[in-house]
């Protein structure tokens, strides 16, 4: 296994035409965690890894690993996995589809039955992709990830569709990876379908960082809070400053670390501010995420 090395995201943007798709994003992914790459739909998650990737490139910034672009890498395959562009042809079968690729890289043939194995998947590895389960197409896709042992994983929405068991699954194998020092990186547009696999999170929304760090630190932020909003921020947040009140804005309001709505509401009458919205923010991690990224709602 090439080392761990980490992810690095310096000031990156990209521009569609008009579309920022990524503004100025900056964040790093140390080696030897899971990290949860998150934001919903259109966030600019798929972009930042294909800049990442090489695949796209970046109008500012740079994605590099450990300093180096993809393209710059020595041996791509053994050092980042991913299967962010693999395409399965229906007709072949999941074997047939991993040969390929391990002889474009020069790979041992016998690391195909090996991955396989790994995955889960060896038994079904001579049946046509076309007849796969989103689940077992999944796997394949980790497959094509582990065939060169790399050090460092891109894995884009790995655990949508998969089953209960099939979850469970991934969350110990993502894991034992970290664990050997391997750098992880798992996007998904939904918190919950993360959290118990992942140490650290980076939130996006709109292409641009609204956190990164522990899960645990995340998890610290959930504790009951308020969400207020109006129509006028900066005068809210001048009430909220007025009355001594800590909070964060999201795209969905201010988080108020204040459990009592009715508080929140005093120091908004107080200095005379319409409010929106003003109600009591649920214990929880995906609240307190949906709320930081705007509902959900892009
Ligand atoms: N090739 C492209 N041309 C024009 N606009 C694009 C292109 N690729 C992405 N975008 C736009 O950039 C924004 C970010 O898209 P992106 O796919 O990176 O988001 P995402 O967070 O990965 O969302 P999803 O989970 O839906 O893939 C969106 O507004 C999208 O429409």
């Amino acid at each position: 296994m090439a080392g761990g090395i980490p992810i690095m995201i310096e000031g990156l943007t990209k521009q569609f035409g008009p579309v920022t798709a990524v503004d100025d994003l900056s964040f790093t992914v140390e080696p030897g965690r899971v990290t949860g790459f998150l934001g919903p739909n259109g966030a600019g998650k798929t972009t930042t890894l294909r800049v990442l990737l090489g695949l796209v490139r970046a109008t500012a910034g740079t994605a590099t690993f450990g300093g180096t672009p993809y393209h710059d890498l020595p041996r791509p395959l053994e050092t980042v996995g991913t299967a962010l562009e693999a395409t399965f042809h229906p007709g072949r079968t999941a074997r047939h589809h991993l040969k390929v690729y391990a002889t474009a890289a020069g790979l041992p043939a016998a690391r195909v039955q090996q991955v396989l194995e790994m995955v889960g998947i060896a038994e079904f590895a001579d049946r046509r992709v076309g007849g796969y389960s989103l689940g077992m197409r999944q796997r394949l896709s980790l497959a094509y990830t582990l065939i060169g042992d790399p050090g460092v994983f891109v894995l884009d929405e790995p655990i949508n569709g998969l089953d209960p068991e099939g979850i469970k699954w991934i969350r110990g194998f993502l894991q034992a990876l970290a664990r050997e020092g391997r750098t992880v990186l798992v996007s998904s547009h939904l918190l919950s379908e993360v959290q118990q696999s992942v140490d650290d999170v980076v939130i996006i929304s709109k292409g641009r960082l609204i956190k990164s760090g522990t899960l645990s630190s995340l998890e610290l932020e959930a504790a009951p809070r308020t969400i207020v909003d109006s129509p006028d921020r900066e005068k809210l947040s001048e009430a909220l400053d007025e009355a001594g009140l800590a909070y964060t804005e999201g795209r969905g309001g201010f988080i108020v670390d204040e459990h009592d709505p009715g508080v929140v509401g005093r120091a908004a009458f107080l200095g005379g501010v319409e409010l929106s919205a003003l109600h009591r923010l649920k214990s929880g991690l995906e609240e307190s995420f949906l709320t930081l990224v705007g509902g959900g709602e892009e």
